[in-house]
C-alpha cells in the first residue's frame, strides 16, 4: 500500500522524530536524497548547469544543500533567490562554502533558468499556501519552457499539499522526490499531474507518522483482496451479480456492463432489460429477462444505470434495485434518478461511480468546479449519499460513508480509457466484485485497478469491450501469475 499523510500529521512526526536526532540531520537526508536524483537527471554532474528556485523556507534549504552536494561535484550551481533576506542561511552558506552563486534580479533569473540543465525546485513545500506569487511564477514558467529537467523539492510549488488543489500558477516537475511519505497532492489530480515521476525517500519519520488520509493499492494488496475460487465454490458461491443497465436506445451498454462482470469472476451473470437480444448475440452464458430487477431472481449484487435512459421504466429499474437487501452500484443515467434519502435508508451497501460531470450534478455545482476539488468532492459525495463513491477521472478516488477510512486512490489509469463505454465495463466489473463479497470500498477500488491495469496492458488506442477483454490479464497480471 502507499499512504498520503496531510500537513498536520507530517509536521507533528517531523517534529517527534527531530527531538530524537542531532539538529539539521531530517534536511541533511532530504538533501542527499534531492542530490542523488539530481545526479541521475543530469547523467554526469561535472560541467553542469544547475539552478535552485530558492523561496523562504526550510523547502528552500532542502534544495540549497542538495545544490552544495552537486556543486562540490562540479556543477555549476546558481540559486535564484526570490526573497534574497528570507533565504534558508545555513543552506544558503552551504552553498556559497561550495562555489556556488547567487542572483536575484529577476532578468538574471530568468536567464539562468532558461540555460540551466537541471532546476531545483525549492520555492515552497508542504508549507505553501495559494498559487505561487508573481515572482515565482514567472520562474516556474521559465523553467516549463526551458530544456532543464525539472526536480520538485517534497512537492512541486504551488500545488495545495492537502488537497491536491492547484489553486493558481504552479510548478510542473519531471521528477518530484518527497520524504517521509506521499503527500495527498502527489497523488491526487490536478495536482499529482504536476508532480512528474514520484521518489519517496525514508528520512525516518515513519514511525512517527498517524494515520493516513490517503492509500493507494499496489499489486501485493490487490492480489491479497481478490476472490479465489476454491474447492468447494459453486457459482452461487462465487457470486451472481444482476445488471439492469441498456435501453433500446442504448443497447451497448447492456453487452459492456455484462462484459465487465463475466470478466471478474462473478459465478453467473443475470440481465434484466430491453437488451437482452444484444446481451446474449454476445454472451450466451448469461441469463436473461425482458422485465424489471424484480424479475430476475436471486442476486448477490446488482450494477443499475448504464445506458437506462431517463423514462419510467429506467426509474423503476432503479428503484427496485435500491430496494432490494443486496449490495447495489449505481452508475451513469441511474444517477440521475437517485434520492439522498432512499439512499441513506439503505440497509445493505451502495455504491455511485460518478464521473466529474454526474458528481457535478449530484452535488449541485459546475463540472469544472469537482474537477478541481476532487477529494472534497468525493468526501461530500459519499458522506450526503450514505453510499461508497468512486469518482472517476484520471486518478479515480474511492471514499467511504463514514468519512473515517483513508480515501483511496487509483493510478493505474490511463488517459486511453477516456473511451465510449469503459465506464460501463467499470460498474460491470465492480458489481462483480460486490457479488463476490467484497466490502464496498474494496471492491471499488480493486475494480479501478483492474480496469486501468487491462487498459495499459491492452496498451494503446482501446475500445471498451478492448478493455473488459483484458481484465483476465489483468487479474492475473495483479495475482502474480
Ligand atoms: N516534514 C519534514 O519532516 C521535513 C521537511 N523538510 C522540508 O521542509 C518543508 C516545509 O518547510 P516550511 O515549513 O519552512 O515551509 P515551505 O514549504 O518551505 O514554505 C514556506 C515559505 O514559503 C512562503 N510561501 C508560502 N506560500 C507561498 C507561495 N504561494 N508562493 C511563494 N512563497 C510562498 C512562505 O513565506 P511567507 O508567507 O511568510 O511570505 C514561507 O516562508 C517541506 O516541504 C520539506 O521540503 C525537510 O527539511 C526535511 C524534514
Ligand atoms: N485521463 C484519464 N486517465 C485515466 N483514466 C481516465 C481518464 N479519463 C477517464 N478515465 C477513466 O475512463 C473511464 C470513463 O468512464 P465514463 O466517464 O463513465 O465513460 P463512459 O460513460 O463513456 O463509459 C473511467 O473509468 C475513468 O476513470
Ligand atoms: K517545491
Amino acid at each position: 500500500m502507499r499512504y498520503g499523510h496531510d500537513v498536520a500529521n507530517v509536521r507533528a512526526a517531523e517534529q517527534a522524530t527531530m527531538a530524537r536526532l542531532p539538529g539539521g540531520l531530517l534536511m541533511q537526508r532530504a538533501a542527499a536524497a534531492l542530490a542523488a536524483t539530481g545526479a541521475e537527471a543530469l547523467g554526469r554532474v561535472y560541467g553542469t548547469r544547475v539552478v535552485v528556485l530558492t523561496g523562504s523556507g526550510a523547502n528552500g534549504g532542502d534544495a540549497l544543500f542538495a545544490a552544495a552536494r552537486l556543486a562540490r561535484r562540479g556543477a555549476g550551481v546558481t540559486a535564484v533567490l526570490i526573497t534574497p533576506d528570507r533565504a534558508h542561511r545555513e543552506g544558503l552558506a552551504a552553498l556559497l562554502a561550495a562555489g556556488g552563486r547567487t542572483v536575484t534580479a529577476p532578468d538574471a533569473s530568468l536567464r539562468a533558468v532558461a540555460s540551466a540543465d537541471l532546476v531545483l525546485d525549492g520555492i515552497t513545500g508542504i508549507g505553501g499556501t495559494g498559487g505561487l506569487r508573481p515572482a515565482a511564477e514567472s520562474l516556474a514558467e521559465a523553467a516549463r519552457t526551458s530544456d532543464a529537467a525539472v526536480l520538485a523539492v517534497d512537492l512541486p510549488s504551488g500545488v495545495d499539499a492537502d488537497t491536491g488543489e492547484v489553486p493558481g500558477a504552479a510548478v510542473r516537475a519531471d521528477v518530484t522526490v518527497t520524504f517521509g511519505t506521499y503527500k495527498p497532492a502527489l497523488l491526487v489530480d490536478p495536482a499529482a499531474e504536476l508532480a512528474g515521476a514520484l521518489r519517496l525517500v525514508d528520512i525516518g519519520i515513519g514511525p512517527d507518522l498517524g494515520a493516513p488520509v490517503l492509500e493507494a493499492l499496489q499489486h501485493a494488496d490487490v492480489a491479497a483482496l481478490l476472490p479465489r475460487p476454491g474447492g468447494e465454490s459453486d457459482k452461487y458461491r462465487r457470486g451472481v451479480v444482476g445488471v439492469a443497465a441498456g435501453s433500446a436506445r442504448y443497447p451497448g451498454a447492456a453487452v459492456l456492463a455484462v462484459s465487465g462482470a463475466l470478466r471478474a469472476g462473478a459465478g453467473a451473470v443475470r440481465y434484466a432489460g430491453p437488451g437482452g437480444e444484444a446481451v446474449l448475440a454476445r454472451h450466451p452464458e448469461v441469463l436473461v429477462t425482458a422485465g424489471s430487477p424484480h424479475a430476475a431472481g436471486r442476486v448477490q449484487a446488482w450494477v443499475v444505470g448504464p445506458g437506462l435512459g431517463d423514462g419510467a421504466d429506467a426509474r423503476t429499474t432503479v428503484s427496485e434495485a435500491l430496494a432490494t437487501d443486496v449490495p447495489v452500484l449505481v452508475d451513469a443515467d441511474g444517477l440521475r434518478m437517485l434520492d439522498p434519502r432512499t439512499v441513506r435508508a439503505r440497509t445493505a451497501p451502495t455504491v455511485l461511480t460518478p464521473h466529474a460531470g454526474e458528481a457535478a450534478a449530484l452535488l449541485g455545482r459546475v463540472r469544472e468546479d469537482v474537477e478541481a476539488h476532487r477529494l472534497d468532492s468525493v468526501r461530500e459525495l459519499a458522506a450526503r449519499f450514505g453510499a461508497t463513491v468512486l469518482l472517476k477521472g484520471s486518478t479515480t478516488l474511492v471514499a467511504d460513508p463514514s468519512g473515517e477510512t483513508p480515501v483511496r486512490v487509483n493510478a493505474t489509469g490511463t488517459a486511453w480509457l477516456a473511451t465510449a463505454g469503459s465506464g460501463d465495463v467499470l460498474s460491470g466489473l465492480c458489481g462483480s466484485l460486490l457479488a463476490a463479497g467484497l466490502a464496498p470500498r474494496d471492491a471499488a477500488s480493486c475494480a479501478a485497478y483492474l480496469h486501468g491495469l487491462a487498459a495499459r496492458l491492452a496498451q494503446g488506442p482501446l475500445s471498451a469491450m478492448d478493455v473488459a477483454e483484458a481484465v483476465p490479464a489483468a487479474w492475473r497480471n495483479a495475482m502474480g501469475a
